[in-house]
C-alpha cells in the first residue's frame, strides 16, 4: 500500500527535519486563514502527526520484512529509549536482563524484529549462537559494518581497531595483532603478581587474618587498568599514585575519570564545561589532562624509537608498535590521532570487561563454596608451594578457567554487538521453524549477548552457575569473546590476567559473602548478583562486598 498523496509532504518533512520549520509555517498560516478554533488547529496538528507516525511505523515494518517481534514506544538503542528505565512500553538498555526470567524473549524465535511506535530506528535482535556465527564468521566477505552512531563513544580520541570498518579496520588489526604474544602474556603474569602485592599493602591487608572488602568492583577495575596500562603501554601507574605537582590531575586519576565518562563526554556540549558544575568540570579536566599526557608520551616514545637500530628496532609492546607505525609506509601507517585512539580503545576494552568478569567470578565463588574448594585444590596442586604462578601454570587451572567462563556467560562484558548490512544477507534460522531470512541492506542486527548466553536451547538452566558446561570446550568455541575476524583480540590477555589474579587471591584467602540475617545463599545471589547493569560501557554485576579469611 502506498501512502496517500495527502500524506506525502508530511512524510518527507518527517524524514527530512530541515524542512520541518517550513511545513510548520505553511500549516499555521493555512489554519489561521480559516476561522477555526484553537481546538481545530490542535486536532489538525495531532492528526497529521499521527498520520506521519503511522506511515513511519509502516515503513519501518517493511524494512524488517514484517518479521514478528516487539513494538515498543521507543527503540532501546535511541537516546530517549536508553535514558528511560526498562518498563512497560520501553524495553530500555536492560530489557533482556530485567526480563530474563519471564517469557518475554521466550526463545521461540532465533531472531526478532524491534520496531518502535514513536521514536527510534528499527532493528533485529538475535539470541542464537548459530545466527551469530553465520553473521560474524565471514563478516569481511559479507561486508557487515559496525554502525558509526553506535560506536561513537569509542572514537572520541581517534579512529581505532574497535570502531573502524573495512580497509581501515584491516590496517589497524594488522598492526595490533602481532603485539599479543607469549612475551606480552608473561609480562601480564609478572605485573599482575606485582599489582596484587601492591594492593595487599595499600589496602592494609598485611597483618590481618580477616578482611572485609566493601567493594571488590573498585579493586578489580583498578587492577585491570594498571595491568593494561603497564603491559600494553608501559605506563607505570602505581596502585596508590600521588598527584603530580605540575599537573591539574595525575595520569592515573585522569585515566580513571576518562575511562568511565565516555558517554558524558559524548552528550555534554562544549559550552556546558564552563558552567559551575563540579562533576562536569572534573570530566573536562580529566580529558584535557590525559590528552596532554598522551601527546607527551607519543613524542617521548617516538624519540626513543628513533634512536634504536638493529634487532631492537622491532618494538614488542603495544604502544611502541603503534608509535613506530607513525613513521611507516601506508599499509601500516598510523596518524598520531589513530595511535591515541587505539591506546584508549584498548584501555577501555582491556579494563572494563576483564574487571567485570573477575568481580563476577569472585562473587560466584564466594557464594558457591564447593566450586571455590575445587578451585583452591587445583591451585595448590598446580602451582608449587613457595612461589607465585608463571604463565605455564595457568593452563593447568581448568576448573578456575571454567568458573571464569561461566561467570562471563552469565555477565557478558561485551553485552551488545551491532552490525549493519551493506547488502542483503540471507541467514538460516532454526526457530520457530527451520527457514531462511533475508536481512535487507541497511538493516541493523543487535547480537544480544545476554540473550545468546541465557538461551536455554544451548545452555540448559541458564540462570544456574554451572562451570562444568565449559569442561573440555576448546577456547575457540567460547562465544563470549565474539566470532570471526573481529573476535576479541585480548581474549588470552584477559584469561592470563584473571587466572593469575584469582589464583593468587584464592591461594591466600578463603572468600565468603556477607549474608543478611536469615538470608540463604540463593537469596543473596538473587539480591546481589541480580542487580547487574551497565558498568562504564560494559555489562557487569557492579559492586560486591566480600569477607576474606587468611588461609593458614
Ligand atoms: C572478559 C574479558 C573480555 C570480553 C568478554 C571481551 C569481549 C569481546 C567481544 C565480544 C568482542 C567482539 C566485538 C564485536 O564483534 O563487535 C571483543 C572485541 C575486542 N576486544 Fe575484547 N573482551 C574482553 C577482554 C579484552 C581485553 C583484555 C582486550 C585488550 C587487551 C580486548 C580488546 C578487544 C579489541 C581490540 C576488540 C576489537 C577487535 C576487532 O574489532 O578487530 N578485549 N571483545
Amino acid at each position: 500500500m502506498l501512502p496517500s498523496p495527502v500524506l506525502q509532504p508530511w512524510i518527507s518533512v518527517y524524514m527530512d527535519p530541515q524542512r520541518a520549520h517550513k511545513a510548520f509555517f505553511l500549516l499555521t498560516t493555512a489554519t489561521s486563514r480559516t476561522p477555526r478554533s484553537l481546538l481545530g488547529m490542535f486536532l489538525a496538528v495531532a492528526a497529521t502527526a499521527a498520520a506521519v507516525l503511522i506511515y513511519r511505523f509502516w515503513a519501518n515494518l517493511a524494512s524488517v520484512n514484517y518479521d514478528p517481534g516487539m513494538r515498543p514506544l521507543f527503540a532501546p538503542l535511541g537516546i530517549v529509549g536508553a535514558l528511560i528505565p526498562t518498563c512497560w512500553g520501553n524495553p530500555g538498555l536492560k530489557w533482556v536482563w530485567e526480563w530474563r526470567r519471564t517469557n518475554f524473549f521466550s526463545y521461540k524465535y532465533d531472531v526478532v524484529s524491534m520496531v518502535p511506535l514513536l521514536v527510534g530506528e528499527p532493528c533485529y535482535y538475535t539470541c542464537s549462537v548459530d545466527v551469530v556465527r553465520q553473521l560474524l564468521q565471514n563478516e569481511t566477505k559479507t561486508r557487515l559494518v559496525k554502525p558509526r552512531w553506535l560506536t561513537a563513544p569509542l572514537f572520541l580520541w581517534g579512529e581505532n581497531v574497535i570502531s573502524a570498518n573495512d580497509e581501515v579496520w584491516k590496517r589497524h588489526r594488522r598492526i595490533l595483532a602481532p603485539t599479543f604474544t607469549a612475551k606480552t602474556y608473561s609480562l601480564v603474569v609478572t605485573e599482575t603478581t606485582a599489582a596484587y602485592r601492591e594492593m595487599f599493602v595499600s589496602e592494609g591487608w598485611e597483618n590481618r587474618d580477616e578482611v572485609a572488602v566493601a567493594d571488590m568492583n573498585r579493586l578489580a577495575h583498578k587492577l585491570a587498568l594498571i595491568i593494561i596500562a603497564r603491559c600494553g603501554f608501559g605506563f607505570r601507574t602505581p596502585w596508590t599514585e600521588a598527584p603530580e605537582s605540575s599537573a591539574e590531575m595525575s595520569f592515573g586519576e585522569s585515566l580513571l575519570v576518562v575511562s568511565s565518562s565516555a558517554i558524558t563526554r559524548l552528550v555534554v556540549p562544549k559550552w556546558a564545561y564552563n558552567l559551575p558544575i563540579e562533576t562536569i568540570r572534573v570530566v573536562d579536566t580529566a580529558w584535557r589532562t590525559l590528552g596532554a599526557f598522551m601527546h607527551r608520551f607519543v613524542e617521548a616514545r617516538r624519540a626513543e624509537l628513533n634512536g634504536i637500530t638493529g634487532d631492537d628496532a622491532q618494538p614488542g609492546d603495544i604502544f611502541s608498535r603503534l608509535v613506530s607505525c607513525m613513521d611507516q609506509d601506508s599499509k601500516t601507517q598510523l596518524s598520531e590521532e589513530e595511535v591515541i585512539g587505539n591506546t584508549f580503545a584498548l584501555l577501555f576494552a582491556g579494563r572494563e570487561t576483564t574487571a567485570c568478569a573477575i568481580v563476577a567470578t569472585l562473587g560466584f565463588l564466594a557464594i558457591h563454596q564447593e566450586h571455590q574448594a575445587t578451585a583452591y585444590a587445583e591451585i595448590m596442586a598446580s602451582i608449587p608451594a613457595g612461589r607465585d604462578p608463571v604463565l605455564d601454570d595457568l593452563s593447568k587451572l581448568q576448573h578456575l578457567m571454567a568458573c571464569y567462563h561461566e561467570s562471563i556467560r552469565m555477565y557478558p562484558g561485551g553485552a551488545m554487538l551491532t552490525r549493519e548490512m551493506t547488502e542483503d544477507v540471507v541467514i538460516k534460522v532454526a526457530r520457530p521453524v527451520e527457514t531462511t531470512m533475508v536481512l535487507k541492506k541497511g538493516a541493523l542486527m543487535v547480537v544480544e549477548m545476554i540473550a545468546v548466553h541465557h538461551n536455554p536451547h544451548v545452555f540448559p538452566d541458564p540462570n544456574e552457575f554451572r562451570p562444568s558446561r565449559w569442561y573440555g570446550v576448546p577456547e575457540a568455541d567460547v562465544p563470549m569473546f565474539g566470532a570471526g575476524p573481529r573476535a576479541c583480540i585480548g581474549k588470552k590477555f584477559s584469561h592470563t590476567e584473571a587466572l593469575c589474579f584469582l589464583s593468587l587471591l584464592l591461594r591466600d584467602w578463603k572468600i565468603d559473602v556477607p549474608l543478611n540475617l536469615g538470608e540463604s545463599r540463593a537469596q543473596y545471589e538473587d539480591r546481589v548478583m541480580g542487580r547487574a547493569g551497565r558498568v562504564g560501557l560494559s555489562f557487569g554485576c557492579g559492586s560486591i562486598a566480600l569477607k576474606m579469611s587468611r588461609r593458614k
